[in-house]
């Protein structure tokens, strides 16, 4: 079966062609920097040995513009990978946030379309840039089925004490104002990886996901108990473009006491606040490159997200009872070792100590960066939501046919 999985994120849109159940990658690649200055598309062909690589620098408005490109370079005259769009059997689409109606992966219907644009304004960042993603593919995959996976699924496991708000609960229970949380299906694939190498039954594990938007989950043998983003993905760490945690009177100030209109203040939280609101960046490799000519401004935001980042760690320890391992996922998480090493600092009384040596070496498999006697693994695993899409929607159409 091939499935082509569309991740579309805040700046990215990154996809894999998967045969499944082989797990075979026929081609994957990333459509980056959108709407900026140096957009490019990466795309790599994997066929027998070889892997062909395609990078096209380019003007990339939008998502939808990218999503065309690369639907062009599947079908290619040169290195394309398939003849025709009807080869695709399945589009698996990450969608942000599932709401309350969504705690599994499901076929896209026209209910489940309304249903997302019903979630706009809770995802403002993700959901529309998906529906498009879901649009899109509907023309360009006429006959393909489209699934949609969620990245609040995983959290449908967290208790009341976590998910609810001490708000009148008129608000939950009628408006369904909780905690959501987000990025699931990485938190699950990695935490599902981490546990399967620890090799215990029971596990107690924090995953930290640091890419562009950026969160933390408390996994409790596998299950999600806790998580750093709450009714949107805004809350919790410092990220690319986002404030993360903030007191909620501030909101009020800008309003009622400088004049700021509601709207302006969401989109200085959700566009130019965390990082770029920081130092005018919001791509951690160029946040490094001014810390390395001693900007200052740059060093305190760093210190600043790493600084949230243990926070939470401690907080999740206790939420957990314990710690068995805390694991980097996303592409922060997993390249950034300055970041790894600041953010599991200070940190031996609760057992994590990390080994600057090995927190060095770079690899793109699984690997462990603490030393010999830490009682805490710290855990390096890359992520991979388009697979973690592509296996729910093999099961998925399993199930349909029986
Ligand atoms: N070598 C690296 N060092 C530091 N940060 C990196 C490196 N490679 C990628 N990143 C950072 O990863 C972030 C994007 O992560 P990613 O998980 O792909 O995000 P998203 O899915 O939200 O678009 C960017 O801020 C980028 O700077
Ligand atoms: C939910 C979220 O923040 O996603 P991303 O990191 O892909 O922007
Ligand atoms: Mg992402």
């Amino acid at each position: 079966m091939n499935i082509f999985v569309i991740n579309s994120g805040s700046s990215s849109i990154k996809y894999q062609l998967i045969e499944m159940p082989s797990e075979k990658v026929v081609c994957s690649g990333i459509v980056e920097r959108i709407g900026k200055e140096g957009a490019a598309i990466t795309h790599k062909v994997f066929r027998g040995e070889k892997e062909k690589d395609k990078k096209l620098v380019m003007q990339i408005s939008d998502h939808e513009e990218g999503l065309k490109e690369v639907v062009d370079l599947l079908t290619d005259d040169q290195i394309g990978v398939i003849k025709d769009p009807s080869e695709i059997n399945v589009v698996g689409h990450r969608v942000v946030h599932g709401g309350e109606s969504f705690a599994a992966t499901t076929f896209i219907t026209n209910e489940v379309k309304e249903e997302i644009k019903k979630l706009f304004p809770l995802a403002s960042l993700h959901n529309p840039p998906n529906y498009l993603g879901i649009e899109v593919a509907e023309k360009l995959f006429p006959t393909a089925a489209q699934i949609a996976v969620f990245d609040t699924a995983f959290h449908q496991t967290l208790p009341p004490e976590a998910y609810r708000y001490a708000i009148p609960s008129k608000f939950y229970k009628e408006d369904r104002i909780r905690v959501y949380g987000f990025h699931g299906t990485s938190h699950k694939y990695v935490s599902e990886k981490a546990i399967e190498y620890l090799q215990k039954e029971n596990s107690k594990i924090i995953t930290i996901h640091l890419g562009n938007g950026c969160s933390m989950t408390a996994v409790k043998d596998g299950k999600s108990v806790d998580t750093s983003m709450g009714f949107g993905p805004m809350n919790g760490l410092i990220m690319g473009t986002r404030a993360g945690d903030i007191d909620q009177s501030v909101i009020f100030y800008l309003v009622n006491q400088l004049g700021y209109e509601a709207e302006d203040v969401k989109n200085m939280l959700n566009y130019n606040s965390g990082m770029i609101g920081l130092t005018g960046m919001n791509d951690m490799r160029d946040i490094i490159a001014k810390i390395e000519s001693s900007d200052k401004e740059a060093i305190l935001a760093y210190n600043m997200y790493a600084y949230r980042i243990r926070k939470y760690i401690g907080a999740y320890t206790a939420v957990l009872n314990g710690l068995d391992a805390i694991v980097y996922t996303g592409g922060v998480g997993e390249n950034d070792s300055r970041m790894r090493e600041l953010s599991a600092s200070d940190l031996e009384y609760l057992g994590i100590h990390l080994d600057p040596y090995k927190n060095n070496l770079r690899s793109k498999a699984i690997r462990e960066i603490n030393t010999e006697r830490s009682p805490v693994k710290i855990l390096v695993i890359p992520t991979n939501e388009e697979l973690e899409i592509a296996s729910q929607c093999f099961s998925l159409m399993e199930k349909g046919k029986s």
